[in-house]
């Protein structure tokens, strides 16, 4: 089995009891697994829900609250205690969780995407576990993540992790939901998801859970166009994550080994906001697209909008929209090189490093 850097969410559903409190047993089994995949030598960095879950008794409510402040009011009591179950759950093996919480948008600039990054990075190569979850407290609408699914589709992106393990309470991907259709096939390999898998995931199927497998498989498409290879499912006792390496979990497998896609493009690609629009003709959309070469001054036909060296701007093509890259020039300069005669031939507007093409399966 080759070491790598791996994310495990773990889910309310596979964390929590029926009145949707921690539950005991679960939580122990999960950190018996987190640490022995620690000490079969893998980075470990775990995206774990709970907050809600540890905070709403507290609180004084008789059941998992369904309204957004309460929701809130409950993480936020509810964060401090979860972290410091795993303090104590981790420290018994002599491990540290190191707490970070994250809203989208701290992934909205490049400089905190990159801090993030750096952080995280540096608490691997101390031998830490990152525990991340979305900061709920402070979060809004417009700006959460959506789920804890996505959060850590968009975490393993981050970190280049060779796999994210979603841990939820069914044990992979079925034709309808398995709770309600007794019939219902699992799936057991997915090289890549298509609509119609996407009709076959239904919400959530318990009170404590967020999203569903439809988030799941979201999610998984989101990881895997980054490089990531995704399992969605269950498992028990100590060795159940790193079975899940070694390809015999109990659920389903999602996508293959690829390489990871740089920092830079996945911030492009997921976070970055257009300051403009670039219109191209035909040559260069095929030198984008099919060649893999940067933009030119010389196929460019048409630029709107204000943006400044360094922004990002959308790409159209004779069809609509084509990509997004990061600019070069701004658009004063750039408008001014296009009006010279030999403006044409001076160097490449989007760098071929800077440059996300739409609607291709991955990002790299
Ligand atoms: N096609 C499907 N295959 C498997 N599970 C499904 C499907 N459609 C909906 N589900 C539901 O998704 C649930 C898992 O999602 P969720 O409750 O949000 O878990 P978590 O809290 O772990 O994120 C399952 O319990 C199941 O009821
Ligand atoms: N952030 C919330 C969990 C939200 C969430 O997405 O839950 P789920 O995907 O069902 O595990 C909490 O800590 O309670």
């Amino acid at each position: 089995m080759e070491k790598n850097r791996v994310v495990v969410k773990i889910g309310s559903s596979s964390l929590t009891n029926d009145a949707g409190e921690i539950d005991e047993q679960k939580f122990a089994d999960h950190i018996g697994a987190l640490v022995a995949l620690h000490k079969a030598g893998h980075e470990v960095v775990v995206v774990s829900s709970g907050a809600v879950a540890c905070g709403f008794r507290l609180l004084g409510y008789p059941a998992r609250p369904v309204t957004l402040k309460g929701k809130q009011a409950a993480a936020a009591i509810g964060q401090s205690v979860l972290i410091q179950r795993y303090r104590e759950a981790l420290g018994a093996y002599g491990l540290i969780p190191a707490q970070i919480l994250l809203t989208r948008k701290d992934f909205s600039t490049k400089d905190r995407y990159h801090n993030a990054y750096s952080t995280i990075t540096e608490l691997l190569r101390r031998g830490v576990i990152p525990v991340i979850n979305e900061n709920d407290s402070v979060s809004v609408s417009e700006l959460t993540f959506g789920d804890n699914d996505m959060l850590s589709a968009l975490v393993s992106g981050l970190v280049h992790a060779g796999c994210l393990i979603i841990l939820t309470d069914v044990n992979g991907l079925y034709s309808t939901n398995p709770k309600y259709d007794r019939c219902a096939q699992r799936i057991d390999f997915i090289d890549h998801i298509t609509p119609e898998m996407m009709k076959m995931a239904g919400g959530a199927g318990s009170k404590a859970g967020t999203g569903g497998m439809l988030s799941k498989l979201k999610a998984a498409n989101t990881a895997v166009s980054l490089g990531v290879r995704v399992f969605i499912g269950k498992g028990k006792g100590c060795d159940k994550l790193v079975r899940i390496l070694e390809g015999k979990g109990d659920g389903t497998y999602i996508g293959a080994a690829r390489p990871a896609v740089k920092s830079r493009k996945q911030w492009i690609a997921l976070f970055s906001e257009s300051a403009g629009k670039i219109y191209i003709d035909r040559g260069a959309e095929q030198a984008l697209l099919q060649k893999g070469s940067s933009l030119l001054p010389a196929g460019i036909k048409k630029i709107s909008g204000t943006f400044q060296k360094g922004d990002v701007v959308d790409v159209y093509g004779a069809k609509g929209l084509l990509g997004k890259g990061e600019v070069l020039y701004g658009a004063e300069e750039l408008l001014r090189v296009l009006m010279r005669p030999s403006g044409r031939a001076a160097e490449e507007v989007i760098h071929r490093d800077h440059w996300v093409p739409l609607n291709r399966k991955g990002l790299g």
